[in-house]
This record gives structure tokens, sequence and C-alpha cells, in this order.
């Protein structure tokens, strides 16, 4: 399965974008001996939209035009739900497992995602209760993808 990451905002060149490509390049070579691959890495445009509302319908039409068609998409918001790392590890095999071809994982802006990107979500997960700056998220979940492979893979990186 084809994993693509999509996140409102742009990581500017620093230690957090280092950091964040270490965790996906480490996942892009070990993804592919278990089925999932990294397809792409895009960053959407902040709307300046005068009001909150029409930011995110903004920002979320760029991500749904972004979507590859039938692709499951899976949200990163605080208020979703949390998993450990090895349910995290198992959704992504039950997708793969399910016959769709893509799943994209989308970050939002400072205003959070579009309620109508939260309907057709197949899953809203948070990475603790906490809100986080979009660029840290970028550098959690690539790590978290990272560790998913290598408890997928039976790697010790992860240790229960
Ligand atoms: C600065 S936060 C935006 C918070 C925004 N006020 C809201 O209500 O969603 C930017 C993005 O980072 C992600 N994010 C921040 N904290 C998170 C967390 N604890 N779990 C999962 N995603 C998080 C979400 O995708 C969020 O849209």
């Amino acid at each position: 399965m084809r994993i693509g990451l999509f996140a409102v905002g742009r990581l500017k060149a620093g230690p957090e974008k280092d950091l964040a490509v270490r965790y996906l390049d480490r996942f892009a070579k070990t993804g592919p001996a278990v089925g999932l691959e990294l397809a792409r890495v895009a960053e959407m445009v902040e709307s300046r939209a005068a009001n909150a509302e029409t930011r995110k319908r903004e920002e979320a039409v760029q991500l749904e035009k972004a979507l590859v068609d039938g692709s499951l998409l899976v949200l990163l918001d605080e208020r979703g739900k949390a998993l450990d790392s090895e349910a995290f590890a198992n959704l992504l095999a039950t997708f793969r497992d399910s016959g769709k071809r893509d799943l994209m994982i989308a970050i939002g802006g400072a205003d959070g995602l579009d309620p109508a990107l939260h309907a057709r979500a197949d899953a809203v997960l948070c990475l603790g209760k906490m809100t986080w700056p979009h660029q840290l998220v970028r550098i959690l979940i690539a790590e978290q993808l990272y560790r998913a492979v290598t408890i997928l893979s039976g790697h010790p990186y992860h240790r229960a």
C-alpha cells in the first residue's frame, strides 16, 4: 500500500525538517518489506482568508485535490482516537490488507482540519491529548510510521 503524507503549512529547512526526513527515509527503506511504501509527501499552502471556517475549507480543497481516487484517509487531530504504537502498526496492516492501494495521512494547519474531511475520514487519530505545532506532528507521525514497519517486520527498534 502506498502512503502519502499531506500537511497544511511548510516545513522550513532546519532541525525539524532534518528529523522528519530522517524518519521518513527510514520508513521508505524499511516499509516495502512489509508492503508499505512512502508514495508522497506534500505541503498545502496555509489559507490567508479572514475567518477560520473559510481557511479550513480552502485548505481542505487543496487536500481533496491531492487525494488519489478511492484512497483511505487518516486525519491527525488532538480530539481523535489514541492508539499505542502496536495498535497503529496493526491498523496500517489492516488497511494494507483491505485491498485499497492508497492511504493518505493529513495534518491540519493552525485552525485544524475541515469538518468535510472529518466526515469522509476512515480514522481520526491523536498523538496525545495535547496540541502540537504541525512541525512537531510531522516528526511524530514520521517516527511512528517507521516504528510501525519495524513492529510489522519484527525489527528490534521497537521494544514493547
Ligand atoms: C496547531 S494544530 C491545530 C490545532 C487547531 N486549533 C485544532 O483545533 O485542530 C495543527 C495540526 O497539528 C495536528 N495535531 C496537533 N496536535 C495533535 C495531536 N495531539 N494529535 C494529532 N494531531 C495533532 C493536527 O493535524 C492539527 O490540525
